[in-house]
């Protein structure tokens, strides 16, 4: 069973667009999971663009099912997640002028780093998840770090998949079987959608968790918040 996590980033966008509380990115987040959506997910990044940290304050007490928290570990971002306590958080590499997270963890270059961090936060009671490509050196790696699980980086399959390159998906499949010898817990996302989803999910055995935001909303313009989470549920069976 692989769990649905909806992240709510471009919520945040269109509410920012305007400035003001429309649309409300606590109250999305509640229907969302009254739609069966059985996870949130939330990425601030440190110009607050689209998710603020005080969003993610705001959303704690809201969120009953897996409350997920993804950024780059810097010291700003380390305070926010030690004070809200989510589920789980998810580290991510990217550069603060990045339109968007664009590359997995050098787990073996950033080790020691990540080894810190990793047990500041399970010390704490978090479940960890790092952000990583496909690659089976960096899985071995990411092992080392003493995370929980990796979330696989799916740009590349999904970009792949879009041009009828089915094979795209073989690193992903590789670095799950070694993810599952080595007893890492397996999530994925970025780029993930309805037309890619089920295929994706079908190629990477123990496949925890997605997260799923820029297609989910974009598909929802057109088929409805409500409806496109059950065919995501459905999909993910
Ligand atoms: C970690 C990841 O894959 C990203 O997709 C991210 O969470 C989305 O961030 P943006 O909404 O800022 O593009
Ligand atoms: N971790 C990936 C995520 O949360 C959503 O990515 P995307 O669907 O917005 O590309």
């Amino acid at each position: 069973m692989t769990k649905l996590s909806v992240n709510i980033n471009k919520i945040a966008t269109l509410r920012n667009s305007r400035g003001g509380d429309v649309p409300n990115v606590v109250e999305f987040a509640k229907d969302v999971q009254r739609f069966g959506a059985e996870g949130v997910t939330v990425h601030p990044r440190p110009d607050e663009r689209h998710i603020r940290y005080q969003d993610a304050r705001d959303l704690k007490p809201e969120v009953y099912t897996e409350f997920n928290i993804e950024g780059n570990p810097i010291p700003s971002f380390m305070d926010l997640v030690l004070e809200v306590k989510p589920t789980q958080v998810t580290l991510v590499p990217d550069a603060e002028d990045a339109i968007t997270s664009n590359a997995g963890w050098d787990t073996i270059k950033h080790k020691d780093f990540l080894v810190d961090v990793i047990s500041e936060f399970r010390n704490n009671g978090i479940r960890t998840s790092i952000f990583v490509d496909p690659v089976l050196k960096q899985i071995e790696g990411a092992k080392e770090t003493g995370t929980d699980r990796i979330e696989l980086y799916t740009e590349s399959f999904a970009h792949q998949y879009g041009l009828g390159n089915k094979d795209g998906v073989k690193p992903y499949t590789e670095s799950a079987v070694l993810a599952n010898e080595l007893g890492l817990g397996i999530n994925a996302g970025h780029d993930l959608s309805l037309d890619n989803i089920e295929f994706f999910k079908q190629n990477i055995p123990n496949l925890l968790e997605v997260s799923i935001g820029h297609a989910l909303v974009a598909e929802s313009l057109y088929l409805g918040v409500e409806n496109v989470i059950q065919m995501y549920l459905r999909k993910l069976k």
